[in-house]
């Protein structure tokens, strides 16, 4: 008999084939407050689990004793207990490096978008409010030779600062807890404090994953530190940044815009005072939304969770410690 196994997110047809080929599938749109108590029940007798969003807490564990194998189709983990995962020997593998490009796009895409002020301008043409020579009111500010600060100097980070770097001419900073030689090497990338990041970069990018140690990194009191004139990016997790304090500051002048493809809650409340300030250009997380990533990350976490489930593991292990065991 096939190992039964949950699978939370709808997959290509030719993913979904090669997961059934292997294993038993019971399948769920997501797991949500209303199908909860089913997803439990299939739990009981599932060895492996495969999707995304969604808490995979002590709770559904409690409901999963045959679990074996976990496989997140994301690179970020933060709504999983990885340690509760890791004291069970239950391998969580997730989906890095194939989406990696594609998300460094959509951070060029913010970049642009907010100091070029695309989506508003945008508007005003569908509006019919371009009716004679544009004037300042129209304006912009330049990207290239600007000063860009990554935060959270990881993958994508760098595949980010690849782009500021040779396609933009942008001076580079990061702040990060060691030194990357590569983003030096490769893009001139200066390490540099969090403060001093701060108060000289025109692009703050945060690309943080979510912890403990990193939630509210950007706050009331770092974003005084910013540059009137400088733009916040986010695109690592939303509760990196107090949602509260950005939009004081972006009301009350303390930075120039935002560009957000992530936030506190998703999706953003339809009264967030995001949603009605011109510099704030937000996106529904998009970040690796493309067809062909999107697809490369479903194969991806498909393989992985073969690999768990057959003892075949080789990359792709955030608790790598459960396999020595
Ligand atoms: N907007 C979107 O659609 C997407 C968002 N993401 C988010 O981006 C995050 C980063 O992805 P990758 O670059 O692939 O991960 P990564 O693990 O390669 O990079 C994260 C970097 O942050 C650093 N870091 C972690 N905690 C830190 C701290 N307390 N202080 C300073 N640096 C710290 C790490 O050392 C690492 O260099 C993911 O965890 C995920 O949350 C990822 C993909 C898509
Ligand atoms: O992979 C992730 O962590 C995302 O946020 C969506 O691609």
């Amino acid at each position: 008999m096939k190992p039964s196994i949950v699978l939370y997110k709808k997959l290509p047809a030719d993913l979904h084939q090669r997961l059934e080929q292997h294993f038993s599938i019971v399948e769920f749109e997501g797991i949500t407050e209303e199908n909860r108590t089913k997803v439990f029940n299939a739990l009981q007798q599932a060895e492996g689990l495969i999707g995304s969003g969604g808490a995979v807490n002590k709770e559904l564990l409690d409901h999963a004793p045959r679990l074996r194998g976990v496989s997140t189709i994301s690179v970020g983990y933060d709504n999983f207990d990885v340690d509760e995962l890791t004291r069970r020997d239950i391998p969580l593998m997730h989906t890095p490096t194939v989406l990696t490009e594609t998300v460094a796009d959509t951070v060029m895409a913010l970049v642009l978008s907010t100091a070029r002020r695309v989506v508003n301008v945008a508007e005003r043409v569908k509006a019919g409010e371009w009716n004679s020579n544009i004037g300042a009111d129209w304006f912009g500010v330049d990207v290239h030779h600007k000063t860009i600060g990554i935060i959270g100097m990881g993958r994508i980070g760098l595949a980010v600062a690849q782009r500021a770097h040779f396609g933009f001419n942008m001076p580079v900073l990061y702040n990060a807890r060691s030194q990357h030689k590569a983003a030096e090497e490769r893009f001139g990338a200066k390490k540099c404090e969090l403060d001093e990041l701060l108060a000289k970069s025109d692009f703050v990018c945060v690309l943080l994953p979510l912890t403990e140690q990193t939630f509210h990194t950007i706050g009331k009191e770092q974003l005084a530190k910013m540059k009137s004139s400088a733009i916040l990016i986010s695109a690592g997790r939303g509760p990196v940044i107090d949602e509260k304090a950005l939009i004081a500051a972006l009301k009350e002048g303390t930075i120039h815009a935002a560009g957000m493809d992530v936030f506190e809650t998703e999706p953003l409340p339809k009264d967030s005072p995001l949603l009605s300030l011109p510099n704030v250009v937000a996106l529904p997380h998009i970040g690796s939304a493309t067809h062909e990533t999107r697809y490369g990350m479903a194969a991806c976490a498909v393989d992985n969770l073969i690999a768990a489930l057959t003892g075949e593991i080789k990359e792709n292990c955030v608790n790598p410690q459960v396999l020595k065991k």
